[in-house]
């Protein structure tokens, strides 16, 4: 029998638990077909352990993680929460388990699947061969900088600090180094030398690690021409290398690309194989509670779940092909549905996504 590998489980909120609960059957019927052991723990985070437990990371939620060998997790954040002070916020609990568990790398791959050419507001010309992999920091810069609200001169004033040192970029842009390395060996990295100070300390340090990765063809990208070449010309980039809010922005920017956010699974790493896996989505409270959600993006964390920590590559690979063939069969969920008359349910999806990984 193969070696129990435990997984911290945390819905969250909003679409967070639809979309989880169809990760979980993917991992049930993995078991069955490739005979691998999960264990899993579900554990309260963000805005439902806010209600129920009065902070949105509890205590014994982080022993739990740490005591897994890897974290699925759905969605965090709502209105309902939106007006609490920031120790109140399902957000914080976010950043506050990606510190806490040292996940400083997040890769979020987009590929255009060929047969969702239709669904995403691009030309499909424009999209043919697009399959990029965003590598975003992902515990420091301006999210974890120092905060405050002061009285300035015309009043009110709020700060928000960017910090970065150098170990903190150097272990990032190695990590995107060596990803590029193992695909088509060209990084764009990301930055905004001509104003920000932090990232004139980036491009300092992508420029010293350079010569160590000699067959990566390095570029350098101010984030606005980047976030308007990703639309001009998304097949050219294979990995992007960027600091954490500007690969907030890209990333989301990158999902349209594949058709929806609903489509974009993501890994975040530290140094080692543990990791969280989540969607890129958030808890789309404008949905939640339908049916709607494409569980997608959160099936195919499981892939990237299997890859990274487990090397289950033949599970991880079963997952991708199984998504494939159930969208080249036609299959859509609203989101990514050109008729919508015609969409199937978060539920539906999940369960012909099941059925193929069990036929293959
Ligand atoms: N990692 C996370 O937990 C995470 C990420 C992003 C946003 N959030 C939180 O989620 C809340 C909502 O944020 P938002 O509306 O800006 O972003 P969002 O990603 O939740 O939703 C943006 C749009 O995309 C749609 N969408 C998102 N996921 C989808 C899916 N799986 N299938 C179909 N459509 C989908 C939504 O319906 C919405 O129209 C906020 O509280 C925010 O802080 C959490
Ligand atoms: C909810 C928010 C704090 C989070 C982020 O900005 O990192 C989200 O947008 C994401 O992309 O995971
Ligand atoms: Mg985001």
């Amino acid at each position: 029998m193969s070696e129990v590998k435990k997984i911290a489980v945390i819905a969250g909120d909003g679409i967070g638990p639809e979309v989880v609960a169809e990760a979980e059957k993917v991992l049930k019927v993995t078991e069955e077909i490739f005979g691998y052991v999960f264990e899993t723990e579900h554990a309260l985070f963000g805005g439902i352990a806010i209600d129920e437990r009065g902070t949105p990371l509890p205590k014994d939620t982080l022993e739990i993680c740490r005591s897994a060998d890897a974290v699925l997790l759905g969605a965090v954040g709502g209105p309902k929460w939106d007006n609490n002070p920031k120790e109140l916020r399902p957000e914080t609990g976010l950043l506050g388990i990606r510190k806490a568990l040292g996940l400083f790398s997040n890769l979020r791959p987009a590929v255009v699947f060929d047969c969702l050419k239709d669904a995403s507001t691009l030309k499909p010309e424009v999209l043919e061969g697009t399959d990029l992999m965003v590598v975003r920091e992902l515990t420091g810069g301006i999210y974890f900088g120092e905060k405050l609200r002061r009285q300035g001169e015309f009043g009110e004033e709020a700060v928000d600090t960017c910090v970065y040192n150098v170990m903190e970029v150097e272990r990032i842009v190695r990590q995107a180094f060596e990803i590029a390395g193992k695909r088509r060996k060209k990084l764009a990295s990301v930055d905004k030398a001509n104003v920000l100070e932090t990232s004139r300390l980036w491009r300092e340090v992508v420029n010293k690690l350079a010569p160590e990765y000699p067959d990566v063809e390095v570029e350098h990208i101010l984030v606005d021409n980047c976030a308007m070449q990703l639309l001009r010309r998304p097949s050219s980039f294979d990995v992007i290398v960027t600091e954490n809010m500007f690969g907030d922005i890209l990333s989301d920017e990158a999902a349209m690309l594949t058709g929806s956010i609903g489509m974009l699974a993501s890994a975040s790493m530290g140094e080692g194989s543990y990791g969280l896996f989540e969607p890129v989505h958030g808890s789309a409270p404008d949905i939640a509670g339908q049916g709607l959600a494409n569980p997608i993006a959160t099936i195919l964390s499981v892939a990237l779940m299997f890859r990274m920590t487990f090397g289950y590559e033949d599970a991880a690979a079963a997952i991708e092909a199984a998504v494939a063939e159930v969208l080249d069969a036609g299959h859509r969920t609203s989101d990514i549905a050109v008729d919508k008359s015609k969409a199937i349910s978060t539920t539906e999806m999940g369960d012909l996504i099941v059925a193929a990984i069990r036929k293959a």
